[in-house]
């Protein structure tokens, strides 16, 4: 069932288009991952289907009204505590408080609930980032490059994290990256942009069931592919 659908999307900065014919839906459940150069769109796109900007052309379809987005930054509030962080904005009913503590437990954080942005590490704090999205009941989580300020290591625990999430919940997610091994761990889908203005070169379906292997041959495979279709290098045989 299809949950988020573009038709003809186009966005214009004055005379300027920086994205434009985009065409993709995204079936309830799905992993899709959005890459390409930079400039070529991909967080427009995802501004777009959060809602923080309606000023484009053609048609988005949504069938969450309010998606939760997580972003590069934490962008927590320095002044509360991690659990206030993550109650933000929602009625603070003990059952609301309940489910935070129990999101603030599934992203591995729950002894940190008292502790303010400053004492938390980038790791800690987008977990902390994570568990606010998901607290919010929403059915659409969207991704901005969300763990690409982590190190290595990090960034590889928060991406089973968000894989171990979405086995447990089947929250449809649509993820900007340009980390290629990102998008290939965890999509089921990926579109490519290309140029400026940006246009969808092509959509690829990662068909190797999840959780992957991060060595596996195929999604090298893959890999080649979308590194030529980037054109970034030959593709790989
Ligand atoms: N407020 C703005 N006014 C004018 N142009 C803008 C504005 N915001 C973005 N752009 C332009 O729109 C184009 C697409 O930007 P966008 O941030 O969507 O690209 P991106 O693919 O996410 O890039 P990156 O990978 O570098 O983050 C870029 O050329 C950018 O300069």
């Amino acid at each position: 069932m299809v949950v988020i659908e573009a038709k003809d999307f186009a966005k214009y900065y004055e005379e300027t288009c920086v994205v434009n014919q985009v065409n993709f839906s995204i079936e309830r459940e799905e992993i899709v991952g959005i890459i390409g150069t930079s400039g070529s769109g991909k967080s427009t796109i995802l501004r777009a289907l959060s809602g923080l900007d309606a000023q484009y052309e053609g048609q988005l379809y949504q069938e969450e009204q309010h998606p939760s987005v997580v972003f590069q930054e934490a962008r927590l509030f320095p002044w509360l505590t991690v659990l206030d962080n993550v109650l933000f904005g929602l009625a603070q009913t003990e059952e609301m408080i309940v489910r935070a503590r129990m999101y603030l437990q599934k992203v591995g954080i729950e002894q940190a609930e008292r502790l303010f942005p400053n004492e938390l590490s980038g790791g800690m704090a987008q977990r902390v980032a994570i568990a606010r999205a998901l607290v919010r009941k929403t059915s659409v989580l969207l991704l901005d490059e969300p763990f690409s300020a982590l190190d290595a290591f990090t960034k590889m625990k928060l991406q089973r994290l968000l894989l171990d999430l979405w086995e447990a919940e089947r929250t449809t997610m649509v993820l900007v990256t340009h980390d290629l091994e990102e998008a290939l761990y965890l999509c089921d889908r990926i579109i490519v942009l290309h140029g400026q203005p940006g246009l969808v070169k092509a959509t690829i379906t990662i068909d190797v069931p999840k959780p992957r292997r991060r060595d596996d041959v195929i999604l090298a495979r893959y890999k080649g592919k979308l590194l030529k279709l980037l054109q970034l290098e030959e593709e790989v045989e």
